[in-house]
C-alpha cells in the first residue's frame, strides 16, 4: 500500500486549490480524479457556460444598438459556437493533469473508496493518508417521476452538437435561467417548469422579476406552480406531463439543484454527512479528524461556488502545513449570467429590511442615467446597503447586463469596511459604471 502525508479526492477547483500550496509546502500529495481533471468548473460549468455567454451578450448588445446605427443582428451559430467551447475545454484535463505531475504531486485516474478512517481504495490499488480531503463536489437532482431517464442535465446541455427548436428545463434557479438565456439567443422556444412560482429564491423579487420579463420577451415562457408528474417519450422528443398541464419539446434538461452522491463510502471512513453534504467543523474537519471535506461537497450555508472551494482549499492546505485559525469567509458576490445580470454581495435586503434601525436601503432604477443609457440597457438598477452607525456599505444588489464589474468594486468596498465617504474619495476611470457611485452611496 503506497502510504501519502495528503491524499486529495478530487480535481477541481478545490482539490486543486490544497494540493499545490501542499507540495509547495514540502507535503506528499496524491490527488485522485474520477472523471475529467479541473472538474466541473473549467469542464461543464462556468467556464464553458460563459464562452457560450460570450457570444450571446455580443448577441444581444448588437441588437439594442440596431437603435443607434448599428445595422443588423449577428446569428448565432451553435456548431460554430460549441467548436469555440470545445477549443477551451479539450485542453483543461490533460493541462491539469500535467500541472499536478509538473509539481511532483501523484495523480491517480479513477473512483476513490473509503476502505477504513486513512486508507482508501481506487481499483485494486490501496492508499493510506496521515491527512484525507474530499473535494468531490457535487451531482445534478433528476426528477423522481417516471420517464427522468429521458432528461439530461447541463453537461448534456454544455455539449449539444445541434440547438433543437424547442426545449425545456426543470427548475428556475442559477442552471435553468442562465442556460434558457443561451437556448433563447440561438433561437430555441424555451420553456422554464417550475413547481413554485418564484425562480432564484435567494435574490431580491423585484430583481428577478426584472429577469424574468427581459427572459419573456426573448422567447422564453415559464410555467409557474407545475410539478411534473411524468415524462413520455415521443417520436422526436419528449412529452411533460403535470395535472392539467402537458408540454412536448425536442429536449428536457434537469436544473433542480446538485447533490453529493454516495460513491464515497463515507460510512466506512466515519464521516458524518446530510443530503445537503458532508459535515465539518470551523476547521472544515469532518467527524473523522483525519479527513477534511471542502468546495461544493461540504454543508454549508456560504454558496456553491468556484471561487469559495478555491477559498477553502487554500485554507485547509494552510491547516495541515500548521495553521491552527478557524475558518472565516469574506463577503462572497453571486452573480446569475442571465438576460441580464443579477448580482447580490454582503448584507441581503431581506436582512436590511428586518433590521430598519441599523441600515438604510437605497434602490435607484438607473436605466435611464448615462452609462447604461450609452449601451441602451433594457433594465438597470443598483441597491446600496449601509449601517446606520458607521456609513459603512455592508449589501448590495446589482442588474444591469454587465453587472458583474459593479458588484466586484462592491465586493472590496464591503470587504475592506469603506464608508460611502471613503468610496466616493476615490476616482474611478470615467465614464464607467463605478464612477457613478457617488451618486448611490
Ligand atoms: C452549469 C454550471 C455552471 C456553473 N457556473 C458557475 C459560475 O458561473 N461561477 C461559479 O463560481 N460557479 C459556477 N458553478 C459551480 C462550480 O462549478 C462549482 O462550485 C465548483 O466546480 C466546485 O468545485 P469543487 O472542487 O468543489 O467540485 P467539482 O468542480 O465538482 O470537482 C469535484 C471533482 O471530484 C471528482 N470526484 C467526485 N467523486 C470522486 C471520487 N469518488 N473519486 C475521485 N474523484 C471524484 C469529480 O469527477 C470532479 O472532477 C457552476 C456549476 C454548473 C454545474
Ligand atoms: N452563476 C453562478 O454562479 C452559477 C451558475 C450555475 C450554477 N451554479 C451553482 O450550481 C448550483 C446548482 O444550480 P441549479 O440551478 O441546479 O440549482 P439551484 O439550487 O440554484 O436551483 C434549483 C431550482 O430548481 C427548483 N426545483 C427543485 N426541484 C424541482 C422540481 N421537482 N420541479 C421544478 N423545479 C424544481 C428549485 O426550486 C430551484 O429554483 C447553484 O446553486 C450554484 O451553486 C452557480
Amino acid at each position: 500500500m503506497e502510504k501519502y502525508d495528503v491524499i486529495v479526492i478530487g480535481g477541481g477547483p478545490g482539490g486543486l486549490a490544497a494540493a499545490y500550496p501542499l507540495a509547495a509546502g514540502g507535503k506528499r500529495v496524491l490527488v485522485v480524479e474520477r472523471d475529467l481533471w479541473g472538474g466541473t468548473c473549467p469542464n461543464y460549468g462556468c467556464d464553458p457556460k460563459k464562452m457560450l455567454y460570450s457570444a450571446v451578450q455580443a448577441k444581444k448588445r448588437a441588437a439594442r444598438m440596431t437603435r443607434a446605427g448599428l445595422v443588423g443582428i449577428p446569428d448565432i451559430n451553435w456548431p460554430n459556437l460549441m467548436a469555440f467551447k470545445t477549443s477551451y475545454t479539450e485542453t483543461v484535463p490533460t493541462g491539469t493533469r500535467a500541472g499536478l505531475v509538473d509539481q511532483r504531486i501523484a495523480v491517480v485516474d479513477g473512483e476513490a473508496h473509503f476502505v477504513d478512517e486513512q486508507t482508501i481504495v481506487v481499483g485494486e490499488q490501496s492508499f493510506w493518508g496521515a491527512d484525507i480531503i474530499i473535494a468531490t463536489g457535487l451531482q445534478p437532482v433528476l426528477p423522481n417521476v417516471p420517464g427522468s431517464s429521458l432528461v439530461q442535465t447541463s453537461r448534456d446541455f454544455l455539449e449539444m452538437p445541434q440547438m433543437p427548436q424547442k426545449i425545456a428545463f426543470i427548475g428556475a434557479g442559477y442552471v435553468g435561467m442562465e442556460l434558457a438565456n443561451i437556448a433563447a439567443a440561438a433561437g430555441a422556444e424555451v420553456h422554464i417548469i417550475m413547481h413554485g412560482d418564484r425562480a432564484l429564491r435567494a435574490f431580491p423579487a423585484a430583481a428577478v422579476t426584472a429577469l424574468e420579463t427581459e427572459m419573456a420577451t426573448g422567447h422564453v415562457y415559464f410555467h409557474k406552480n407545475v410539478t411534473l408528474d411524468a415524462i413520455e417519450p415521443l417520436g422526436n422528443g419528449v412529452r411533460l406531463m403535470a395535472p392539467d398541464f402537458t408540454l412536448d419539446v425536442q429536449q428536457v434538461f434537469a436544473a433542480m439543484g446538485r447533490r453529493p452522491d454516495d460513491q464515497l463510502m463515507l460510512n466506512r471512513g466515519r464521516i458524518r454527512s446530510t443530503p445537503q453534504g458532508i459535515l465539518v467543523n470551523d476547521h472544515l474537519q469532518t467527524s473523522n479528524p483525519h479527513v477534511y471535506a471542502i468546495g461544493d461537497v461540504v454543508a454549508k450555508t456560504q454558496p456553491k461556488l468556484t471561487p469559495v472551494a478555491g477559498y477553502e482549499g487554500r485554507y485547509v492546505a494552510a491547516q495541515i502545513l500548521g495553521d491552527t485559525e478557524p475558518i472565516t469567509y469574506p463577503a462572497i458576490p453571486v452573480t446569475v449570467y442571465g438576460a441580464l445580470e443579477v448580482a447580490q454581495v454582503g448584507l441581503s435586503e431581506a436582512e436590511a429590511k428586518a433590521a430598519p434601525d441599523y441600515y438604510t436601503i437605497n434602490t435607484q432604477d438607473v436605466t435611464h442615467w448615462y452609462t447604461y443609457n450609452r449601451t441602451l440597457e433594457p433594465h438597470a438598477s443598483v441597491t446600496i446597503i449601509k449601517a446606520k452607525a458607521t456609513d459603512e456599505v455592508v449589501g448590495a444588489v446589482v442588474v444591469s447586463s454587465s453587472a458583474e464589474d459593479l458588484i466586484n468594486v462592491l465586493t472590496v468596498a464591503i470587504n475592506q469596511h469603506l464608508t460611502a465617504e471613503a468610496v466616493n474619495a476615490m476616482i474611478f476611470a470615467y465614464p464607467s459604471e463605478a464612477s457613478d457611485l457617488s451618486y448611490l452611496l
